[in-house]
Parts: structure tokens; C-alpha cells; sequence
């Protein structure tokens, strides 16, 4: 081990309540709204490849046209408790909401910056308004805030001179103010949800960064900050020198997933995911796969199964609506969830040997094992390994208690649970109730 002064603080988990809290909420909602909204990976009827709330740096592009997109927003569509109710039917027990992209666009009347939702013709906070309504359907708030501000004069992607230096110095001055300003302006926030932290001139404030996260934490006690925030003092990012998590929870896993629990090294985690293969903010003309409701609920379930959560973006329109697709996606997660959400909520890694049926998940603190089923096998038989000197007590399929199963116990502590048909066409829960054998 080297010594670091500004490397991990913390090795292990969180073990307060507010850590506890976010590490069962299970399934969150990412909300990627700005400026890119208006044009929707589209300019001058040209549509391009990359993810839309990145078209301010394409090829073609003008800065000085997309900069003035900020005289057009004015999502008179926009309404907080509809997307807060969408959110809490689909069964997000968070939300993590872009306060301000790459593009330096501030949905909140930043005090520190005028390209804000005040110069706009919306004018009002929308931060706000979202806080509150998502709050009122019991949902936590996280908030996105990205440290690259390509709005900002004096941000550098690295620091070469004696101006940069100074230039960025100012930056730092800026992004602290306006991180401080977020804090003051939304008390019930739980978290912060860092971006745009792997270019060298953020990589190099090793220092400045670990004081402001300090700072912030001694602002907002229990403040929820990932792995993304921060590098140590030899440039290294999520994981220190040392190999130890940064932050309090590992933020690497956007639009990809753990195989195994091996890989989570016994961290908390969430997987951020598109529905398109890569598209945050609104992209009119989705292209390429476009994830279905199954497919979202093994992610879901893959997620829960080793130990971490699975949040997935919605990119509203820049008036405000949010396109049909992602709310009939919402609706049908919520259906399912409405059913099978005690699998989720409150769950764990079982540590028990993967099965090609689906995937376990426990409740944490009790000895209930969940068998979340996406492929049934042609024999309808599917294999339960349990810790030996465990048994099966029960087992009944999530909300049809009546629907029990008489475990055939092939050898000690493994079983198959016998489906009745093998004819299901959407992934659902069987609850073991275990117990250790006298
Ligand atoms: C790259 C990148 C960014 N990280 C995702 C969470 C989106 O915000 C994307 O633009």
C-alpha cells in the first residue's frame, strides 16, 4: 500500500441509514433534459450518430447556434407531477436529475452564470418544481451535475499555461459556488451524481476536489457522492492507488452490467442504462435496438441480484412531454413491478450458485430467497442450490401464494422446483422461505 492523503477515505461500505436507504431502493430513473432536448440529435435536417446530448461538440455544428437554443426553451409542456407520477408507477424509488450537462446549460437560476433557465423564455427553476413532485410520490432525489462546463470560459480540458492555470482556478471557484449553491437551494436531496470528471485539467485537482467533497459532506450529512467524483493524487479515477473505491459507491457501470459478484468487490454500485444502445437526452430518431420491457427487467433483475441498483434514463422532449415509448416502457416495468416488487426492494445478493433459469435475490436481513425467472428450460425444471444444511420450506410464485411448489430434493441442499408449464411469456418470481435444518 502507498500512502495517499488524497485517496479513498472510507474502506468497506456505508454502514449509516442513509447508505442503507439508497442501497434498497433497487430501481431509479435517470432524467436527461436540457438544451440538446430541442434538437434531438437532429440539425439542419441532418441527424448524426452520437449521443444527442453531446451535439454541441459534433462536426458541423456552430457553438454560438447551439448556445442560442437557450432563447427557445420554453417546455410548456413540462410537468413535474406527471413525470413524478410515471416515475412512481414504474416503481423508481429514486430519480437522478441533470441540474446541468456538459453543455453548462443550468436548469436551476444559477447565481454564478447566466446561461441559465432564467435567460430562457421558461425562466422559472426547474429543479425545483422537480424536487418537490418527486418527493410528494416518495421518490429520493440525486442530482447530475457535470464539472465539464464547455459554457464556461475559463474551463480547460487540461492545463498547459500559466493562463490556464489562473483560468482555472476560476473554474474551480465556479463549480464549488454553484455545487454549494445546488446544496443550499434543494435541502431533500440525497445525493450528487458526478460527470465529466476524466478530463486532465479536473484529474489534476486531486486536493481542491477531496476539500470540496469534505465540504460538501459536512454541509449535508449522510450526501450520497459515487466513484466519479474525484481522482487521487496520482491521477487515479474510481479506484485509488491502493485499489480502493472512491467515494461511496461505484459509478463505472454506464450502460453495462456485472457478470459476476466478483467484479462488484463487495461495493454498492448502480448501472445507469439507455433504452437506445446510446442516447441520454431526447433522440427523435431512435436508432439501432431499442431495449423492450423484458429486457429492462432482467437488467433490473441482474442489477438487484448483485447487489446494486439499476437506474434507467428517460430523455424528455424540449417542450417538456416525454415521448411515448419511454412511458409505455415505464408502465409495463410498473405492471411488473407492481407484482414482483418485493424481490427487488430491499434486496441482495443471495450468494447462491447462478442458475441459467434467471437470477436470486434475498431479502436483506431475512433468509427469503427470490428466483426471478426470464428463461424457463424446455424440462420446466429449475435448479436450487442452497447452503448446505438449508432447506426449502416453502415456495410459491410472487402474488399467487396458492401457486405452490413441492421442491424435488435431487441431493442435499439441491433441489428442482417443477414448473407447472413452460409456457410463461414474461419473467416472474418464485419465494423460497428457507430455513436451516435442526
Ligand atoms: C459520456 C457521457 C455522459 N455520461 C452519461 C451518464 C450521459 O450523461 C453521457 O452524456
Amino acid at each position: 500500500k502507498v500512502s495517499l492523503v488524497h485517496g479513498a477515505h472510507r474502506t468497506g461500505r456505508r454502514t449509516d441509514a442513509a447508505m442503507a436507504r439508497w442501497r434498497a431502493y433497487g430501481l431509479g430513473q435517470f432524467i436527461h433534459w436540457g438544451l440538446y432536448s430541442i434538437p434531438g440529435g437532429e440539425w439542419d435536417g441532418k441527424t448524426y450518430n452520437g449521443a444527442a446530448e453531446w451535439i454541441r461538440s459534433w462536426d458541423g455544428i456552430t457553438k454560438s447556434a447551439y448556445d442560442s437554443l437557450i432563447y427557445h426553451f420554453n417546455p410548456v409542456k413540462f410537468d413535474a407531477t406527471a413525470w413524478a407520477a410515471a416515475a412512481q408507477q414504474m416503481g423508481a424509488k429514486y430519480v437522478t436529475i441533470t441540474t446541468k450537462h456538459h453543455d453548462g446549460f443550468c436548469l436551476w437560476p444559477s447565481k454564478y452564470t447566466s446561461y441559465t433557465v432564467a435567460s430562457s423564455p421558461y425562466k422559472k427553476d426547474l429543479i425545483k418544481p422537480l424536487v418537490d413532485a418527486y418527493n410528494k410520490a416518495g421518490i429520493d432525489v440525486i442530482l447530475y451535475f457535470s464539472i465539464m462546463d464547455w459554457s464556461n470560459p475559463d474551463w480547460r480540458y487540461d492545463i498547459k499555461t500559466k493562463d490556464d492555470s489562473i483560468a482555472f482556478e476560476r473554474f474551480k471557484k465556479f463549480t464549488r459556488n454553484q455545487l454549494l449553491e445546488l446544496l443550499e437551494r434543494y435541502p431533500t436531496t440525497k445525493g450528487l451524481w458526478f460527470d465529466g470528471t476524466w478530463d486532465n485539467a479536473w484529474v489534476k485537482q486531486a486536493a481542491f476536489a477531496d476539500e470540496l467533497e469534505t465540504e460538501m459532506r459536512k454541509m449535508r450529512p449522510g450526501l450520497i457522492i459515487g466513484s466519479r467524483f474525484r481522482a487521487d493524487e496520482n491521477g487515479k479515477r474510481h479506484f485509488d492507488t491502493n485499489g480502493q473505491l472512491m467515494g461511496d459507491y461505484e459509478q463505472g457501470w454506464e450502460r453495462k452490467i456485472p457478470n459476476t459478484i466478483t467484479e462488484v468487490h463487495g461495493n454498492d454500485w448502480d448501472c445507469v442504462m439507455t433504452v437506445p444502445e446510446n442516447q441520454w437526452g431526447y433522440n427523435a430518431a431512435w436508432k439501432g435496438h431499442i431495449k423492450t420491457t423484458d429486457e429492462l427487467l432482467e437488467m433490473l433483475a441482474k442489477c438487484v441480484s448483485l447487489d446494486g441498483n439499476f437506474v434507467l434514463n428517460f430523455g424528455p422532449k424540449g417542450d417538456g412531454s416525454i415521448r411515448k415509448e419511454e412511458l409505455s416502457l415505464a408502465r409495463e416495468i410498473g405492471d411488473w413491478m407492481a407484482v414482483n416488487q418485493e424481490a427487488i426492494y430491499g434486496c441482495e445478493y443471495a450468494g447462491l450458485e447462478p442458475q441459467n433459469w434467471g437470477y436470486f435475490t434475498k431479502k436483506t436481513g431475512t433468509d427469503k430467497i427470490y428466483m426471478l425467472v426470464f428463461n424457463v428450460p424446455v424440462s420446466g425444471a429449475l435448479r436450487v442450490k442452497l447452503p448446505v444444511q438449508t432447506s426449502i420450506s416453502k415456495a410459491y410464485r410472487l402474488g399467487q401464494p396458492a401457486q405452490t411448489f413441492v421442491p424435488e430434493e435431487i441431493q442435499a441442499s439441491e433441489s428442482f422446483i417443477h414448473l407447472k408449464t413452460t409456457s410463461e411469456k414474461h419473467p416472474f418470481v418464485i419465494v423460497l422461505e428457507t430455513a436451516k435444518k435442526t
